[in-house]
């Protein structure tokens, strides 16, 4: 099981810090979640670990060591939206096999589709559809098949991007309920970033709350949500339900 490390990272987009001065660790084996209001960088400091943003300062570690292009791949990241994600005019299957480019190593055909079949069946996906375009899937559906094709490259960390803010509330609880599935059997180590603490509440090992790029909350997810120290946690508290009561995902 790996760590995640975030040492005092900080973005700036044209003089604008957009994260300043971050640090935050994602246990081994456990999900980190992320929350904050719209704009307060949380997916800017995701994008920095998988390199797609390149930090003005600080630095991302895993297992202590700074992330390279080759032990990049090491950490995946998926996104709110699916549909973008996936080539409309490619059999799932085939974005699926994309992934395992990224293992750096060579797969014969046979082992390509089992392989496949394989990552299908573990986002319970009929592997016989592999061959299907993306528009014959339901939004859970395709939101699982992304997962599937994260986890293709091998992942030792997984990050969540608001992967469930766009899909139903009845199919929000099946992918919530994979991530944690997914964390137990194949050990990953998650960040899952949302703006709903209700959602995070179920899934999370500790929560970190962001704001104005900067991460005003950090701690164990029962103790922050039981005791938040910081008044803008305390205003994100007011908008979930009452421990004990029914989450009411409809906002996730
Ligand atoms: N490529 C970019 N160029 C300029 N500014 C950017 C860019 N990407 C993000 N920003 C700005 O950086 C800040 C942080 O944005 P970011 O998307 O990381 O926030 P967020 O917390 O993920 O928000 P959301 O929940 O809406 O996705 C915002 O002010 C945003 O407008």
């Amino acid at each position: 099981m790996s760590e995640l490390v975030f040492d005092r990272v900080s973005v700036r987009f044209g003089g604008h810090p957009a994260v300043d001065d971050a640090s935050l660790v994602v246990r081994p084996g456990t999900t980190l979640g992320l929350v904050g209001e719209s704009g307060s960088g949380k997916s800017t400091l995701a994008r920095v670990a998988v390199g797609l943003e390149r930090a003005a300062g600080g630095a991302v570690r895993l297992d202590g060591a700074a992330l390279t292009r080759r032990t990049r791949r090491r950490v995946q990241l998926v996104f709110q939206d699916p549909l973008a994600a996936l080539d409309p005019r490619m059999p799932v299957g085939t974005s699926v096999a994309e992934g395992l480019l990224a293992t750096g190593r060579r797969w014969s055909g046979p082992e390509r589709q089992a392989r496949v079949r394989q990552l299908l069946e573990l986002v319970h996906i009929d592997p016989d559809r592999a061959g299907e375009r993306p528009d014959r899937f339901s939004g859970g559906q395709r939101q699982r098949i992304t997962i599937a094709r994260a986890l293709a490259a091998e992942p030792a960390v997984l990050i969540a991007d608001e992967i469930t803010s766009a899909l139903d509330v009845s199919v929000q609880g099946v992918v919530l309920n994979l991530l944690r599935e997914l964390r137990t059997d194949l050990n990953l180590t998650m960040l899952f970033i949302s703006h709903n603490l209700a959602v995070v509440r179920y899934v999370a090992d500790d929560v970190a709350v962001m704001r104005n790029g900067r991460i005003v909350e950090n701690g164990p997810t029962e103790t922050v949500l039981q005791d938040p120290g910081d008044p803008y946690t305390r205003e994100l508290l007011r908008c979930i339900p009452v421990i004990g009561q029914p989450l009411d995902l409809k906002d996730a």
